[in-house]
């Protein structure tokens, strides 16, 4: 594989993207470095959740550059790495009833480790990995249950246990505390501060949560369409959103 010329995790230069006949987001440029923590807020309707879409290749963007790790999107040869390294967190979810999947399935479902050991070696490792995601998000009880059977705070730490279950080093949200208890929301902060500080990761989360985001995260990014201000917590909200 070439190596990666540059050494930030996200790199987005002037994006734009298109929803039907309008522009939703305009000419955006940001870096994300690893170990950091980047909010992005704005009105409802700023483009929020479009620009994200458009990173990570789950929508088309008509103008602009997505480089993740180091990578183009387009390459088809890096992209199963860069799928590997990066997770992504939606707004909305909820799993079809007609599909019968455990949660301990559905969160074996991220795991993608190389096949270099015996199979038996393999089925350990990744049940192992399986079983720790769901501990670090005290979710083992839920094991054995369907999907479609959780309520929307439960799927949330699911999808979070499906992120983590293997190291990457991007992780991308949207929006991913709402629905969250007290003790479930405090703990999805804690974690994050661990990801981010022991484990290196970056994080690329859009919150409304102004208060969690001053308390936690290390850059902001206010959008309305188009990139109204970008910097620290302090300076941002208090331009942006005092
Ligand atoms: N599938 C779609 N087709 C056409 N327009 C869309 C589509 N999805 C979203 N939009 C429009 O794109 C604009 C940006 O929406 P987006 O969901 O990106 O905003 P957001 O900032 O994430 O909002 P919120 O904070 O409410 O979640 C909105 O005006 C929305 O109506």
């Amino acid at each position: 594989m070439d190596t990666p010329v540059k050494e930030y995790l996200l790199e987005v230069e002037n994006l734009s993207v298109r929803r039907g006949d309008r522009w939703v987001v305009e000419n955006v440029s940001f870096t994300l470095a690893a170990n950091t923590n980047m909010a992005i807020i704005g009105p409802n309707g700023a483009g929020k959740s479009s620009l994200i879409q458009a990173i990570l290749g789950i929508i088309p963007y008509q103008q602009g550059r997505v480089t993740l790790l180091g990578y183009g999107m387009s390459c088809r040869r890096t992209l199963p790495y860069v799928r590997q390294q990066v997770a992504y967190l939606p707004q909305n979810f909820q799993c079809d009833p007609r599909i019968p999947i455990t949660v301990a399935e559905f969160v074996g479902l991220g795991w993608g480790q190389p096949r270099w050991q015996w199979p038996w070696q393999y089925q350990r490792q990744r049940d192992r990995a399986i079983w720790e995601s769901l501990q670090r998000l005290n979710l083992e009880h839920l094991a054995a249950q369907p999907m479609s059977s959780l309520s929307g705070g439960e799927t949330k730490r699911v999808l979070l246990a499906y992120c983590l279950v293997q190291p990457r080093r991007l992780l991308i949200l949207d929006e991913a505390a709402a629905g969250l208890d007290c003790q479930g929301e405090q703990q999805f902060y804690d974690l994050l501060q661990i990801l981010k500080v022991s484990e290196g990761w970056g994080i690329l989360q859009i919150s409304h949560h102004l208060e969690r985001v001053r308390a936690t995260c290390d850059q902001v990014l206010y959008l309305d369409r188009s990139v109204q201000g970008l910097g620290t917590p302090e300076w941002v909200l208090q331009q942006f959103a005092a």
